[in-house]
């Protein structure tokens, strides 16, 4: 991104505790619009918690996340709700879709809950799915489909309303290394295409490859911009250990 541009989302020396572990210990990172950062790091360097407290899914215990201008972790729960359903799109590690419903239904479902109707709602719903691959499994449920599938169906989820910020937390932990290139290629292509945002949690050098941009975090504090180096990483690193 240039610098003449303010960036999407600013945040501002993040603390975060669970109990006696601090998962976040002053990390600051910034998202410009339509850029792809990786946050790679060791387990239990804070990766996960950093994602949910820019996705506003967890309040920090101090420091500030901004959002286009927007103060919002101070926001209510239902105003931060609001918030994700509106400019945000999130994809977990095992896509977490709703297993009762069908593929068809669980893309449609952002739509419906944004005020789409039924019938407009199935169709770009069976549109994305065509994209991504798995129109064919329309109708199956989660548990009926193949674990790469379902990740497709989560990513065409994620991406259906058009977010501005897409936040994936190891989005391709759960695939084999082909499945996982080819969720990758359509995630990135898709962001593109629409100028979304990504954030985007690996472990994976080949994942965090396909990034604008990589921070590392370690102990809870972001290292800008390290390149990628596994062998920094020692368990001794590893937080969660006081
Ligand atoms: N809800 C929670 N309750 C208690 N401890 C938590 C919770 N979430 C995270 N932690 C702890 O906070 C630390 C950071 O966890 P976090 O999941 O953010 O790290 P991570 O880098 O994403 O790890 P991994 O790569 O293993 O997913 C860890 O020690 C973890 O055990």
């Amino acid at each position: 991104m240039t610098t003449s541009t303010p960036p999407l989302i600013t945040a501002r020396g993040l603390e975060k505790a669970y109990g006696r572990t601090e998962a976040l210990r002053g990390a600051s990172v910034s998202l410009g619009a339509g850029e792809i950062l990786a946050v790679t790091g060791a387990s239990g360097s804070g990766k996960s918690t950093l994602l949910h407290c820019l996705a506003g899914i967890v309040t920090p215990d101090s420091g500030s996340v901004e959002y286009a201008g927007t103060r919002i972790d101070g926001l209510s729960e239902a105003r931060r709700t609001e918030l994700r359903r509106t400019d945000f799109g999130i994809l977990f590690q095992f896509g977490q879709l709703i297993p009762e419903l069908s593929a068809l239904d669980n893309v449609a479902l952002p739509l419906l809950l944004a005020g789409a109707r039924r019938t407009a709602a199935h169709e770009q719903a069976s549109d994305w799915l065509g994209k991504f691959g798995v129109y064919g499994q329309a109708r199956l449920r989660p548990g009926e489909m193949s674990g790469g599938q379902a990740q497709r169906v989560s990513l065409a989820r994620a991406l259906v309303t058009g977010p501005k910020v897409v936040f994936a937390d190891e989005p391709t932990g759960a695939l084999d290394s082909l499945t996982g290139e080819q969720v990758m290629t359509t995630l990135v292509q898709s962001a593109r295409e629409s100028g979304s945002a990504v954030v985007l949690i690996t472990h994976d050098a080949q994942v965090s490859a396909y990034a604008d941009r990589e921070v590392v975090l370690r102990d809870g504090v972001v290292r800008a911009d390290e390149p990628w180096a596994a062998e920094h990483f020692s368990t001794a690193e590893v937080r969660g250990n006081d």
